[in-house]
């Protein structure tokens, strides 16, 4: 313990590159001292060579030796110097290793060394040195200090690999995909190459013989790279969209699973986005992320291999430019990344409004609400507004910024390329190949890190959607129970319950009711009460918190779930439905219903006469949410839905308030045939009155029981629920 202890705390502590540490001197000056010192050390080699007449330094040999004496010399002064810092010792190796690693590589490419080639004393090579291990550095440093980081994050790692997963499926695809990929990227490569040696063959400088075959090669590349290119981008893009179709199914079935509070809790608007935008996002982050970093890893090096071979001295100051443009390029896209999310919060909160707004506009309208929901949606275009001006501020700095990086270095590489021509060492098609592959060389750099950063930052949005894909709905596992016959006798045993999102607040409080077969039981009672707790329970849109509910004596969850929605019918007051025919609309989730089914409930229940002066009757469209029909036939088309099905039970939930009198009779008529147990929730006292047994539900407890006459009689909370809605009715105080 006391060693992790101890560990964290050294890591905490640790200090950067650029912090002085206690009285040592600070890590900065130190790698100031030892540049200087390495120069030194090189002038003074160069001169005792020069003293001594030697015509180079012995080869590679002899570079690697004096590299491992400057190392030895230069690690006693670090230590001398009291700097004893990991940061130090690996900037110290790579100013000493770098050139002799470097000359390892360029020999078996660019072949041995020429008489200009030996290396030796050469100023620039010095400073290019000096400048590339200082990069190196601090890349490396900025890159594990960022990893240390990382380990706090979540697991994006297993994050990205469980989406790589999805692609399972598509193996061959992708397979077909990489190998298209890789062809076209070598295809690619080398197209600047031939192009230079072409000029070469034009201008002279290299023999004609072999023109045509550099010409063939050069067409034969640049066909081979368009065509694998697009294969590769049809094969993936046909990849991807499969992986969004699977996905998108999926993460539908999962959220059409969860229970009524998961859609309490969460916006429709936002689950809807999580499944269009989020899975497209998804996707297409971590394809064409993967498609893109491998592309350019691929390419990267290979024209770094093409380059070197070229001239290593260039290769050296276009490593130099990379960091510094990566850098550049990495502090743009984190500054940017916060505008981004606060851009997707943004657009969100437009399409939520606006939903919401156009989707509630009858209340929108009688409120008078149009000014004000105006004003709402032009505030939160304005915060668009803003944050997109910022962003184009900080992307018009960063272009700046590069683009001067971009020309320095040019002419830093200019300059060296008139040196390595006029000393014979470089050709003009050379110098033209390496400016063909420079720009492509620093965009690949700049990819990979976007890609990077881009899947990094889509990890949010990833781990969202496999949350609801990993969600388990929070009800009990179905049952098996199915029985041919049902009674239809529902018991609710000491239940009580609270919402989920009021768990503290019980909605219902030890309630113990039975509901008979052929028996119309009505619930009554102020708002509030509990009424429609107990049908959301009967419906298992909750489970209680205790007590139980039996249907004929055997608990709910034990019957199956399909069952029990064939069984126990709800019709609410506002009843949802679908645009599309009347009749689609009553035969919903029933392939199979015989058609004179429907015809035959709707006259039964006083509906068929409506519908038969309907222009095509049945098959009428009834417009977005039945929006062509009159409130009370709404509720008829909902009343013949829940009986085509048969049900045993039948809950109304005040379903035949804006029916008249004569169809409500009809109504509770029909619901009583055939024995059906029947729940009527009502606040009208005159529907309740022809209930065989009234309850009377207030706080979430069952407060009276009994008929219509015995309840008024007891002059109890009936009587005077009764009494205050006819004086009501009557205008009395
Ligand atoms: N989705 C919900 N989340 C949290 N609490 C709720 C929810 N629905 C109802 N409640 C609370 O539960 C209690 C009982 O409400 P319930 O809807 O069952 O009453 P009710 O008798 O049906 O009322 P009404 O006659 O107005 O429909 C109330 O205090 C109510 O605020």
């Amino acid at each position: 313990m006391t060693h992790i202890l101890k560990y964290s705390t050294t890591n905490r502590t640790r200090p950067s590159l650029f912090q002085p540490e206690g009285d040592m001197l600070g890590p900065v000056w130190c790698g100031v001292a030892i540049l200087l010192l390495d120069w030194t050390l090189s002038a003074a080699f160069w001169a005792v060579l020069l003293h001594l007449g030697c015509p180079g330094c012995g080869g590679l040999a002899g570079l690697w030796a004096f590299g491992a004496l400057k190392w030895v010399l230069l690690e006693v002064s670090v230590s001398a110097l009291g700097a004893g810092r990991a940061e130090l010792h690996r900037f110290v190796a790579l100013l000493c290793l770098l050139r002799p690693v470097l000359e390892v590589g360029r020999t078996p490419l660019a072949g041995p060394p020429g008489p200009h080639g030996e290396p030796g004393a050469d100023l620039s090579m010095l400073l290019l040195g000096g400048g590339s291990s200082v990069f190196a550095c601090l890349v490396w440093e900025k890159l594990s200090s960022g990893g240390e980081k990382k380990q706090n994050q979540p697991d994006t790692k297993r994050i990205l690999m469980r989406v790589l997963t999805y692609f399972k499926p598509d193996t061959l695809h992708l397979l077909t995909a990489f190998t298209f990929l890789i062809i076209g990227v070598i295809c690619d490569t080398y197209i600047p190459l031939y192009q230079g040696k072409v000029i070469d063959q034009l201008s002279g400088q290299t023999l004609h013989a072999s023109f045509g075959s550099t010409l063939g090669l050069l067409v034969l590349f640049s066909v081979g790279s368009a065509v694998f290119s697009g294969m590769r981008g049809g094969v993936f893009m046909c990849a991807l969209s499969r992986l969004n179709r699977r996905l998108k199914l999926l993460l539908f079935q999962r959220l059409l699973q969860q229970e009524v509070h998961f859609f309490e809790e969460n916006n429709p608007g936002r689950l809807s986005s999580r499944l269009h935008s989020d899975v497209d996002r998804m996707g297409l982050t971590v394809a064409l992320n993967a498609n893109a970093a491998v592309r350019s890893s691929v390419k990267t090096v290979l024209m770094l291999r093409v380059m070197l071979g070229l001239s290593w001295e260039l290769s050296l100051l276009t490593c130099v430019e990379m960091p510094l443009l990566a850098f550049l390029q990495s502090k743009y896209i984190s500054l940017s990344k916060e505008l981004k999310e606060q851009t997707q919060e943004c657009h969100a909160q437009l399409k939520d409004q606006a939903s919401q707004t156009i989707g509630g506009i009858q209340t929108v309208r009688s409120f008078r609400a149009e000014e004000g929901e105006l004003r709402r949606y032009r505030l939160a275009l304005d915060q668009l507004c803003a944050i997109k001006r910022r962003s184009g501020i900080y992307s018009a700095l960063f272009l700046i910024i590069r683009r001067i990086v971009t020309v320095g270095i040019k002419i830093l590489m200019l300059m060296q390329a008139r040196s390595l021509i006029s000393s014979g060492r470089l050709t003009t098609g050379s110098l033209l190949s390496f400016l063909l592959y420079q720009k492509p060389m620093s965009n690949n750099l700049r990819e990979i890190l976007y890609c990077y950063r881009e899947t990094v930052s889509t990890v949010g949005v990833i781990s969202k959607v496999l949350g609801y894909l990993d969600r388990r709905p929070r009800t009990q596992p179905e049952g098996d129970l199915a029985p041919e016959h049902l009674e239809g006798r529902v018991l609710f045993q000491n239940v009580s319950f609270s919402y989920p999102s009021a768990p503290n607040k019980p909605a219902l409080k030890d309630v113990s009711v039975e509901l008979q077969p052929g028996r119309i039981t009505a619930l009554v009672g102020p708002s509030g009460g509990g009424k429609s707790s107990c049908v959301g329970l009967l419906k298992r849109l909750y489970e209680p918190g205790n007590g139980r509910i039996l249907l004929d004596g055997e608990p709910l969850h034990h019957y199956r779930h399909k069952y029990l929605q064939q069984k126990i019918a709800l019709v609410s007051q506002n009843p949802t439905l679908f645009s599309g025919s009347l009749r689609s609309n009553v035969e919903y989730g029933l392939p199979d219903c015989p058609p004179e089914r429907a015809v035959d409930v709707a006259k039964r229940v006083n509906a068929h006469a409506f519908i038969s002066e309907m222009e095509h009757q049945y098959e009428t469209d009834i417009g977005e949410g039945g929006g062509r029909l009159s409130a009370g036939q709404r509720q008829s088309v909902a009343i013949i839905r829940a009986l085509v099905r048969d049900p045993q039970v039948i809950v109304l939930d005040e379903a035949t308030s804006r029916l008249d009198v004569d169809s409500q009779h009809a109504v509770l008529r029909e619901v009583l045939a055939r024995g059906r147990t029947v729940l009527l929730v009502t606040h009208q006292l005159s529907t309740a009155e022809r209930a065989h047994r009234i309850l009377v539900m207030e706080d979430g407890s069952v407060v009276e029981t009994g008929t219509h006459k015995e309840l008024i009689s007891k002059k109890g909370r009936y009587y005077r629920l009764s009494r205050d809605r006819s004086q009501a009715a009557e205008g009395g105080p």
